[in-house]
């Protein structure tokens, strides 16, 4: 008899969405995105994080002050990462799985690639207007949103 106990597709691609946010460098937020066809194969990944040239340790990590003093107008969201990092083909019809809520800047990148779904992990920043714009756009391009359900299954890999 087969194993019963393998991860579901919805696990799998949220749990490497979730590895893949443990690269971010973010002192206070990690988000990881994983972008898979409509027959599940995975496309893309990215997590949050300067842009390729942009020494990390040169960059300010802060969320308050100078606005040039802030992660803010440097840092690269990961639906966007993993939107870019797609090297061929197209994302049409494909899946997001995201860790956060994506911002209106990607729930642009989001719809213009062709991407219909989003799942996603965590929604912390809902009542912000910057996501309130977000679930607009996706309700009028007939982009899907859904919240992962946590199975409350925990994975523990030895690195
Ligand atoms: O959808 C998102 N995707 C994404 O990668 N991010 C990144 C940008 C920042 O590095 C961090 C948010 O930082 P903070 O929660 O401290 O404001 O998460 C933030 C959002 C939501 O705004
Ligand atoms: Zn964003």
């Amino acid at each position: 008899m087969k194993r019963q106990d393998y991860l579901s597709w919805d696990e799998y691609f949220m749990g490497i969405a979730h590895l893949s946010a443990r690269r971010s460098k973010d002192p206070n937020t990690q988000v990881g995105a994983c972008i898979v066809s409509e027959e599940n194969k995975i496309l893309s990944v990215g997590y949050n994080g300067m842009p390729t040239g942009c020494n990390d340790d040169d960059m300010p990590w802060d969320r308050e002050g100078e606005f040039l003093e802030t992660k803010y107008p440097f840092v690269c969201h990961a639906e966007l990462n993993a939107i870019l990092n797609r090297s061929t083909g197209s994302l049409k019809n494909a899946k997001i799985y995201v860790s956060l809520f994506p911002c209106n800047e990607c729930a642009k990148a989001i719809i213009q690639s062709g991407i219909k779904e989003v799942i996603y992990g965590d929604d912390k920043y809902a009542d912000t207007d910057n996501v309130r714009a977000s679930k607009r756009m996706f309700d009028m391009a007939g982009v899907k949103i859904r919240l992962y359900k946590k199975t409350d299954r925990l994975v523990r890999i030895e690195l």
